[in-house]
């Protein structure tokens, strides 16, 4: 193999998708900067680059040399996989330019590319790995000034969660007992299981404690989340004692507004030298948050601070690479508490803990275990709940063709029994076999119409209206209306092209709802902006103050009758913006399932497309099935791709 070879295969792996164009850029450039002649560095700065692109955040070399389709998601020719297989890389690294091979992790890195342990990392994401393990297990050692000696602690959480449990180990008192004592806790739990509940009984006991002078702040990785939080939040405040209710914050901001983002760069306004002004901090749907984010986190976190994460580890990881939540909740399950935990914890209930101790070997990874507690039963979606049911079946994988004779739990399903169990849940699925277009889908586009006519009539409603007329107050009531009532129904996809994509579906629906009368006709395909469409913003706008992920819908302005689009911000007022200033945004009639994370729908309707692809995995289908309150509809072209999604899972290799 010469350089000369793989930079030609290079180029055909980029023509062919298999690469970005980005992935062999870099090599050039770090080329440019330090010599390097040895292929094998330029191929594996390249494949390392890639493997940041799908969102790991190192490369595992020995799992790349025995199974390099399987980690990069595309074949090596077989000359390159005979050279990963016969040379050592280990001793080739050692002698790249590029690369520094590290012992020991507090090493001070001034190399492109870091070697530690058996993985090759980019340096920002191995420095961003490295802090924040680094910061976390600081923080696990030390405790809060709630100290498990705190003779108050008991009394106070007996105060807000009332007398221990006598029918089952009442996992939210522990949550909040863990939180008070630790510097850095997670609270991890499906949908309903009351971490909201939980960590603002956690804040009334620290107020308690610390009275008005107790600084927190609360965040979430999106504006939409924060809005969720911030509803969720004020809700579970008037569930609190009368006397415990006062000076529990309900402003949540979004984690880039928190650390203030400087607009073109990638460091943020707090960090180490200019912390935040905080004593809590607390982070919902942590499972968004991204390895480089979580580092700017820890690393803007003054020393005596406490971090509290909240989320649902089962869910997608972040769109960005590493798997943080998850990677830190491994085990979470098992507890896998140490005799110091386990004692600190048994202290708040009077069940026995010991099935949750750690019995195997205690090894390094565990000690994210101390500091983490998760919540097992859903208030929301109970044992009658359809989507309860389901979103459990799929997370334990107990979803089949056919029943197996020993399935491994009493909740095990096929696809067509569980949808048929339950009222709240419905299967789409259609009639005849063999190739079916969405287009021609009758049942579909009778469920499309039928979901997004509520939202459009309340636009037309608003739009005939002469009653709006120029008080700021019925326009925005009716901006929310439209928003809230466009939040009862959604259509979610996996994937992004196809017919069964975004970008097909996002076409149909808009041809469905045309012919229904519901939104404008297309003039000649080119009309962009008509009242009704519901937008998504695609990246980041800090002068608007929007979000990737935000949600507006157009409606024509009451005063002047020209187009703008509507946005709820995270305090809940409405931002009415001009479409030209829009320029990152697509048509969300059809939204993907990782877009949809943080949000909410009275009924989801999860579309899959026909064939099985490595995008559509158990994690997927959970976090799509956890989207809907109330109903959820699961649209298969074919049932059986439902199933052997659920066997599919996301792994992202990191260091964590
Ligand atoms: N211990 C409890 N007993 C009874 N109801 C509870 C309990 N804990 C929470 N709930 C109720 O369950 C619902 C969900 O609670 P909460 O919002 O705290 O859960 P969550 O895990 O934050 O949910 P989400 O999935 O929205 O993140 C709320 O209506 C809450 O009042």
């Amino acid at each position: 193999m010469n350089l000369h070879s793989v930079q030609t295969w290079f180029t055909s792996a980029v023509a062919r998708k298999e690469l970005r164009p980005i992935d062999i850029e870099l090599p050039r450039v770090l080329h440019k900067l330090a010599v390097e002649e040895n292929a094998l560095c330029w191929l594996l700065c390249a494949l390392v680059s890639h493997q940041y692109g799908r969102g790991h955040s190192c490369m595992r070399l020995s799992e790349l040399v025995q199974a390099p389709e399987y980690v990069l998601g595309f074949a090596l020719p077989n000359e390159l996989r005979a050279v990963l297989v016969e040379t050592d890389l280990h001793t080739a690294l050692q002698q790249c330019a590029w690369v520094q091979c590290i012992e020991q992790p507090e090493a001070p890195i001034e190399k492109p590319l870091v070697y530690f342990s058996g993985a090759l990392y980019l340096a920002r994401l191995w420095k961003a790995e490295h802090s924040v393990a680094q910061a976390i297990h600081t923080r696990i050692g030390a405790s809060s000034s709630l100290r498990t000696a705190d003779s108050d602690l008991p009394a106070l959480i007996q105060r807000v969660f009332g007398e221990q449990s006598t029918t089952g180990i009442d996992w939210q008192a522990l949550a909040c007992a863990m939180a008070a004592q630790r510097k850095f806790a997670i609270i991890t739990g499906g949908p309903g299981t009351g971490k909201t509940t939980t960590v603002v009984r956690l804040l009334a006991i620290l107020r308690q404690k610390h009275g008005d002078n107790l600084r927190i702040l609360l965040a979430a990785p999106t504006g939409k989340a924060a809005a969720r939080l911030t509803e969720s939040i004020a809700g579970a405040i008037d569930r609190l004692p009368a006397s415990m209710q006062t000076g529990i914050p309900t402003d949540v901001t979004t984690l880039h507004k928190m650390l203030g983002v400087r607009p073109f760069r990638r460091s943020f306004k707090h960090s180490a030298q200019h912390p935040l002004a905080a004593d809590v901090v607390v982070v919902d749907e942590a499972s968004m948050v991204d390895l480089e984010m979580m580092a700017a986190l820890m690393n803007a976190l003054p020393e005596h601070a406490q971090l509290v994460l909240l989320g649902d580890k089962d869910q997608l990881a972040s769109v960005e690479a590493g798997s943080v939540l998850g990677d830190l909740c491994k085990g979470a399950e098992a507890g896998n508490y140490n005799a110091a935990t386990l004692s600190m914890l048994q202290t708040y209930t009077a069940h026995d803990l010991s099935a949750y101790a750690d019995s195997s070997v205690p090894d390094v990874s565990k000690v994210y275990n101390q500091a983490t507690v998760m919540l097992r039963e859903s208030h929301r979606f109970g044992a009658e709940s359809g989507i309860g049911n389901l979103a459990r079946a799929v997370n334990a994988g107990e979803i089949y063709r056919t029943l197996p004779k020993t399935p491994r739990s009493d909740t095990a399903y096929t696809a067509e029994s569980i949808f048929t169990a339950f009222d709240d849940l419905n299967l789409l699925a259609p009639e005849q076999s063999g190739t079916i277009y969405p287009t021609e889908f009758a049942e579909l586009r009778k469920l499309v119409i039928a979901g997004y006519q509520t939202y459009l009539q309340v636009v037309a409603k608003g739009e005939a209206s002469g009653e709006l007329d120029n008080t700021l107050s019925a326009r925005d009531n009716w901006a929310k209306e439209v928003l809230k009532t466009h939040r009862s129904f959604q259509l979610l996809v996996a994937l992004r092209k196809g017919m069964w994509g975004v970008q097909g579906l996002n076409d149909t629906v808009s041809e469905w709802l045309q012919s229904a009368g519901l939104i404008a006709r297309a003039v000649s395909g080119t009309r962009t902006w008509y009242a009704g469409r519901p937008v998504l913003v695609q990246r980041n706008n800090y002068t608007l103050n929007l979000m990737n992920g935000d949600i507006g819908i157009t409606l024509p302005d009451p005063e002047t009758g020209k187009l703008r689009v509507v946005f709820e911000q995270a305090d809940g007022n409405i931002k009415w913006v001009l479409p030209s200033r829009l320029s990152d945004v697509e048509t969300v009639f059809a939204l993907t399932v990782h877009k949809s994370q943080g949000s909410e729908f009275t009924h989801t309707v999860l579309v899959l497309p026909d064939e099985l692809n490595p995008v559509l995995t158990r994690e997927l289908v959970y976090t799509g099935i956890t989207r809907a309150s109330k109903q959820f509809t699961l649209v298969a072209a074919k049932p059986s791709v439902f199933v052997d999604a659920v066997q599919q899972r996301v792994i992202r290799s990191s260091g964590l």
